[in-house]
């Protein structure tokens, strides 16, 4: 399964938050895309997923184009794993995760046997397995991402889009995530990720994409990519990148600035004259 992008504009009603995109996708390739609060990130996502109408150019997913797939066709394909939020309703955990099965099943029947084993299967893999009975309102932040991935994988699809997937996670989490992700692309599934970490770039992309002021600014390896001055541009900080033992693995390390602090100003009301 491929997916091509051209000349992409996204954004909401009258406004334009990207234009001029263009990226390709192949099977098995795990892409990582980084951009500042704001740049738009989660709308490009929301974009290709159909969930926000192109503005200008084309979505072609496996050769036809997006707009020629029903909702139904597309759900099997695509798969969304959001950034977590609050749960309203006190499903419980396998609940939330056997919803990923609705593209699956036939119009108004349950899910059988098979979807709970594979609803399972994705929460066993994920060591989520012992939530599957509790309230989704009553577990952590980091928990429900980890539900909200396992609903993604139940869907079975071959390409998954993650809005910042390790963004709750402790690290242990964070990792077993990104090993996760490598496993899927190991197995032919298309990842794209959002992330604001270049080491988490560093660890598991194939490429890596840049969105800033409106733009996909650059599209390569991540070594060619993420680099100091790269990554000044995007976040205004200074960054020091290293190899791990002359290889090809790459760290990367922030330089902490000293801000200047001035009396009444950003940090606490005037001082009052005597
Ligand atoms: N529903 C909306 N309607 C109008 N504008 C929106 C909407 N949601 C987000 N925006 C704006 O669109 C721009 C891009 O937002 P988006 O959420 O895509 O950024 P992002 O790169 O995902 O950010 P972050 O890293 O903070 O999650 C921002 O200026 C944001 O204020």
């Amino acid at each position: 399964m491929t997916l091509d992008i051209k000349n992409l504009a996204f954004g909401y009603g009258g406004r334009t938050v990207g234009e001029n995109a263009s990226l390709s996708l192949e099977s098995g390739e795990v892409l990582a895309l980084l951009g500042p609060n704001g740049a738009g990130k989660t709308t490009l996502f929301k974009t290709v997923l159909g969930l926000l109408p192109v503005k200008a150019g084309d979505i072609i997913l496996d050769g036809r184009p997006l707009s020629a797939w029903s909702r139904r066709e597309r759900a099997r394909q695509i798969a969304y794993v959001p950034q977590a939020h609050a749960a309203l309703f006190p499903f419980t955990v396998l609940e939330v995760v056997l919803m990923g099965r609705a593209p699956h099943l036939a119009p108004f029947s349950s899910p059988g046997a098979r979807d709970r084993r594979i609803a399972m299967e994705a929460l066993g893999g994920l060591g989520m397995a012992h939530l599957a009975m509790r309230p989704y309102t009553e577990i952590s932040g980091g928990e429900r991402q980890m539900a909200l991935i396992a609903r993604a994988l139940t869907q079975e699809p071959a390409i998954l889009v993650m809005d910042e997937p390790t963004a709750n996670l402790d690290y242990g989490n964070q990792m077993r995530v990104l090993s996760h992700v490598r496993a899927l692309a190991a197995r032919g599934l298309s990842v794209v990720l959002s992330t604001h970490n270049p080491d988490h770039a560093f660890l598991v992309a194939d490429r890596v994409a840049l969105l800033h002021a409106s733009k996909l600014s650059a599209l390569g390896l991540p070594k060619d990519v993420l680099t100091p001055a790269s990554l000044k541009q995007l976040y205004d900080i200074d960054v020091v990148i290293g190899s791990i033992d002359g290889s090809d693995a790459r760290l990367c390390a922030p330089r902490l600035t000293t801000p200047s602090i001035r009396k009444g100003t950003d940090h606490g009301p005037p001082e009052r004259n005597p």
